[in-house]
């Protein structure tokens, strides 16, 4: 049976949001009822600071090596994610934090083996609303069927899907770093999803207007997943926080580059301008990054391929194109990194790459 959520009544709706089938695998989704304690601070330990420069071990032993844009997206033939041994793992981290977001296709890797694998980036996120795998708090279900398609895609068909464009828990102090998702379903045509370069929206903006950025800071709101748990009748697993703030441009730890960090997924104001001020700047920006066609990957999906992005310097979003008798079913693995922050001293990624001869 298809719910319609807006007829049901919640009960209804929390009785079928309990334990759920994905028809076409073995697996169960939940949405247990349960209070998550708020997350505690941690210091990040980035482990591309353990990677070779050159990055060997994955460039030299897969098969082939396809870079898919000239400033975003590289997709690797001929390695399994399931046996990667701890210097590819680090020469891994590297690669993805200078290319924004990586390909792996046809991966035998089981839920298990990369939540293992995800934990090496650091700490995992359990999300505070989404559906995870019954056997992994850590593995956030992506669905959509018939049954779900409503739902999960309510809102989305009525707006473009570049205003759904986001850098995943950035209402988090300590979002998300390296990031994982392997869809296991995908539908016949449609399902892409698009990721951005958040370095080269940085790069692409004028000196004047770059300078004007560099030490402000936005408030990020979670309030969505708020409106979606009692929408759907999703148990609230914690409280998201309602206090967050992170600067404009950060740098990233590890490349030592700036990148624009604002999307309209999460991001709601910026901090000391006037509303009119916030709202105007913030929608010059959206355009900026929704419009970035030229720094911007879109990944068409073979069943168990596996994406590996940072969300740090890259935004995204999925486009919800399929029909709805269409199913497409995978799972994320989130890891958190440091609370972001702007180095003065840092340089952009052109700017480096240039001082190296290299763009
Ligand atoms: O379904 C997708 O392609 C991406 C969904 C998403 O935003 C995510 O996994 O973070
Ligand atoms: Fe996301």
């Amino acid at each position: 049976m298809a719910p319609n959520t807006e007829a049901l009544a919640l009960e209804q709706v929390t009785e079928y949001f309990e334990k759920l089938a994905i028809d076409g695998t073995d697996k169960y989704v939940v949405f247990p009822n349960v209070s998550l304690e708020p997350l505690e601070p941690f210091e990040h330990q980035d482990p591309g600071h353990l990677a070779d420069p050159t990055k060997t071990s994955i460039l030299e032993q897969a098969e082939s090596v396809v870079t898919l844009t000239p400033h975003i997206g590289t997709e690797i033939h001929g390695l399994q994610l399931s046996k990667l041994t701890e210097q590819q793992k680090n020469d891994l981290a590297l690669l993805v934090e200078e290319r924004g977001v990586v390909f792996f296709k046809n991966q035998d890797i089981s839920t298990k083996q990369l939540v293992d694998l995800g934990k090496h980036y650091g700490p995992l996120h359990h999300h505070p609303v989404g559906g995870h795998e019954e056997d992994s708090q850590y593995a956030m279900s992506i669905y959509s069927d018939s049954r779900f398609a409503s739902k999960f895609r309510a809102g989305q068909n009525s707006q473009p899907a570049a205003s759904t464009l986001h850098s995943d828990i950035t209402f988090e102090k300590q979002p998300a770093g390296i990031t994982f998702l392997k869809l296991e379903l995908v539908p016949k045509t449609g399902g892409d999803t698009i990721w951005y370069s958040a370095y080269e929206a940085y790069d692409r903006l004028s000196p004047a207007l770059q300078r004007f950025l560099e030490g402000l800071r936005a408030t990020h709101q979670g309030d969505i997943f708020e409106h979606y748990s009692k929408f759907a009748g999703i148990p609230l697993r914690r409280e998201v926080p309602q206090d967050t703030t992170h600067p404009v441009v950060r740098t990233h730890p590890v490349t030592g580059w700036k990148s624009l960090f604002v999307q309209p997924g999460f991001t709601r104001s910026i901090v000391g301008l006037r509303k009119h001020e916030s709202d105007a700047l913030l929608k010059l920006l959206y355009e900026h990054l929704g419009g970035g066609y030229d720094f911007q990957v879109r990944y068409k999906w073979g069943a168990n391929d596996v994406a590996i992005w940072d969300n740090r310097v890259t935004n995204h979003c999925a486009i919800p194109d399929y029909q709805s008798n269409e199913k497409r079913y995978g799972f994320r693995v989130t890891s958190t990194a440091e609370a972001p922050y702007f180095d003065p001293k840092s340089k952009s990624r052109r700017q480096d790459l240039e001082e190296a001869q290299k763009y």
